[in-house]
Formats: C-alpha cells, sequence, structure tokens
C-alpha cells in the first residue's frame, strides 16, 4: 500500500523529541577503548522521521542504545522528550524495535503483541483491544491466532513493530528492522512504515545501511562515519508526500540520494572519482 494520508507537520520546534549535545560513548575494553561516538549533536523535533547511515562500526546501533537507555553515555548530553533516558524508559515513552524479529515462538501473534501489556499489567479490558488494533495497523488483523514460525520475515517484523506500539509510544526507534529482507519486499514495507509514521504521528529513528530506503522514509538523514563514530553532516528531505513508487524514480529522489552518498564517501576518504 503507497501512503496517501497528507504530509505530517514536522518541524514542530517547541520540546524536542530527542536532543543530544556534545554526546561520547567510550567503550572501555582489555584490547583498548573505542570511541563508538564522538561529541554527536543533534536535536530531533516531534513528528520528525530520522534516518541513521554510515559504514558498519559508526556508532549507529550505539545511538539508538542510548536514547533506549539500554546503556549509558560516558559524556555529553542526552534528553529524550525532555527528559533523561531512564525516565523516559520508565514512562515508557518509546518503542524498539531489533534488527531481527526477537518474537517468542511459543506464542501467537497477537500473545506476542499483548506480551509488554500483560508485563505491565494493563487493565484486562483494553488489552486485546489495544493488541488487535496495532495488529490492523500494521496490516495483520488476520494473523493473530499464527504463531511466528508461520510468518515471512518481513510479517514478523510487522508484529515487532505492533508490539513496540503496544504502549502508544511517542518515539519508535527500529534497528535495521528490514535489513534481513529482498530489496522488494523492503520496499513494500517502506510505503507500509511511512504510511502508519503518517498515521500516527510518532517520531521515527531509523539505523540503516540502505541509502534509498533512508531517502524515501525520512524528513532528514544523519550521515555517521567511523573510527571515531560521528555525525558527518545531515541531510534534509523535501521530497513532497505522499511518497510512493513514482517518489523513487523522480529527480529530486536521485539528487538527495546522491547527496547522501557523497557525504559517505566523504567520511570513507575515497575522492569523488575512487
Ligand atoms: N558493548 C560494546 N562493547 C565494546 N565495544 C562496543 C560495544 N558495542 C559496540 N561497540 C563498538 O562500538 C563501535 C560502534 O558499534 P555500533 O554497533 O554502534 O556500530 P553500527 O554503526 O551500528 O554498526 P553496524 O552497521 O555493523 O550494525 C564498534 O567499533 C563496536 O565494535
Amino acid at each position: 500500500m503507497t501512503a496517501t494520508a497528507p504530509a505530517p507537520t514536522v518541524r514542530d520546534m517547541g520540546q524536542p523529541a530527542v536532543h543530544l549535545k556534545d554526546l561520547n560513548m567510550v567503550f572501555r575494553g582489555a584490547q583498548g577503548d573505542t570511541v563508538a561516538l564522538k561529541d554527536a549533536n543533534l536535536d530531533i523535533a516531534q513528528g520528525e522521521f530520522i534516518s541513521l547511515i554510515g559504514p558498519s562500526g559508526c556508532g549507529k546501533t550505539t545511538l539508538l542504545r542510548l536514547m533506549a537507555d539500554l546503556i549509558k553515555p560516558t559524556g555529553g548530553e542526552l534528553l529524550v522528550g525532555g527528559k533523561s533516558p531512564a525516565q523516559a524508559r520508565q514512562e515508557r515513552a518509546y518503542g524498539y524495535v531489533f534488527q531481527a524479529p526477537a518474537l517468542l515462538e511459543w506464542r501467537t501473534v497477537l500473545n506476542n503483541v499483548l506480551l509488554p501489556l500483560d508485563v505491565m499489567n494493563t487493565p484486562k479490558a483494553t488489552r486485546q483491544a489495544r493488541a488487535h488494533e496495532m495488529l490492523k495497523l500494521v496490516g495483520l488483523e488476520g494473523f493473530a491466532g499464527r504463531y511466528p514460525w508461520q510468518l515471512s520475515g518481513g510479517m514478523q517484523q510487522r508484529v515487532s513493530i505492533a508490539r513496540a506500539l503496544a504502549f502508544d509510544p511517542n518515539l519508535l526507534l527500529m534497528d535495521e528492522p528490514f535489513g534481513a529482507l529482498d530489496e522488494i519486499t523492503r520496499e513494500h514495507l517502506n510505503g507500509e512504515l511511512l504510511r502508519l509514521w503518517q498515521e500516527t504521528g510518532k517520531t521515527g529513528g531509523f539505523v540503516t545501511h540502505g541509502i534509498s530506503e533512508a531517502v524515501f522514509l525520512s524528513t532528514r538523514v544523519v550521515v555517521m562515519t567511523s573510527r571515531p563514530g560521528k555525525i558527518e553532516g545531515v541531510v534534509d528531505i523535501d521530497l513532497p508526500y505522499p511518497r510512493n513508487v513514482e517518489t523513487r524514480e523522480s529527480p529530486r529522489f536521485f539528487e538527495l540520494a546522491t547527496k547522501v552518498r557523497e557525504l559517505l564517501r566523504r567520511g570513507h576518504g575515497f575522492d569523488a572519482d575512487d
């Protein structure tokens, strides 16, 4: 399905959804220190969709994990919705989707989506309705009774997204959710994710290796480089909505993809002619 909802209102410059100021993350190890993130500065506005792109090891997952309070920064400032990541986590301000679907094989699709609601003891009367609503949102209402192993990889990731949205978080963090899928399935799911983002008005943080995917989905693409991991540049994606197959074939799409590619090449130390 292609996105048909009206363009979202982004860049609400009130309280940023995420605020990074000189953020640093150094992993200390027996073999020496790894500077996974150096002096990162970024504000993500409410309702934006930001992609993080860059070579392997440049700190994309680290940045996402910091936002999700899965690890603590070694320096700098990080606020999620104006609060510390720990507080944001307690208040269920974000949902997290991992690279692999991470579903419980012995629970049905519905019960996987219900899991966080069960754990948090959400009132029983609303739990089921909420889980069904989320499955509908990701286009899987007919699969509630199936088990994860009966679904394709793409469908499993949609269940993961439904589960991450169960608490109605403001921020949806996704770490290469479609990385293992074939190109056409990924393009289809990009369209679905864009629709979902527009329908829900969530703020999106998305890690990817795909330039097309990043440009198609995002309001801005954050290009990162490695050794040490840092933000090399940010590309504004001014493609109109709705975005669809034609969007990917438009001259502006190619211009923006080229811009992202040039920043990536600069980060790699390649010249334009290499
Ligand atoms: N828990 C950890 N302990 C030690 N080093 C770590 C840890 N997590 C990440 N690193 C190191 O930090 C750097 C950044 O890793 P990160 O996983 O954030 O990169 P990435 O950009 O997401 O890579 P990829 O695209 O391959 O997933 C790497 O050099 C990695 O080895």
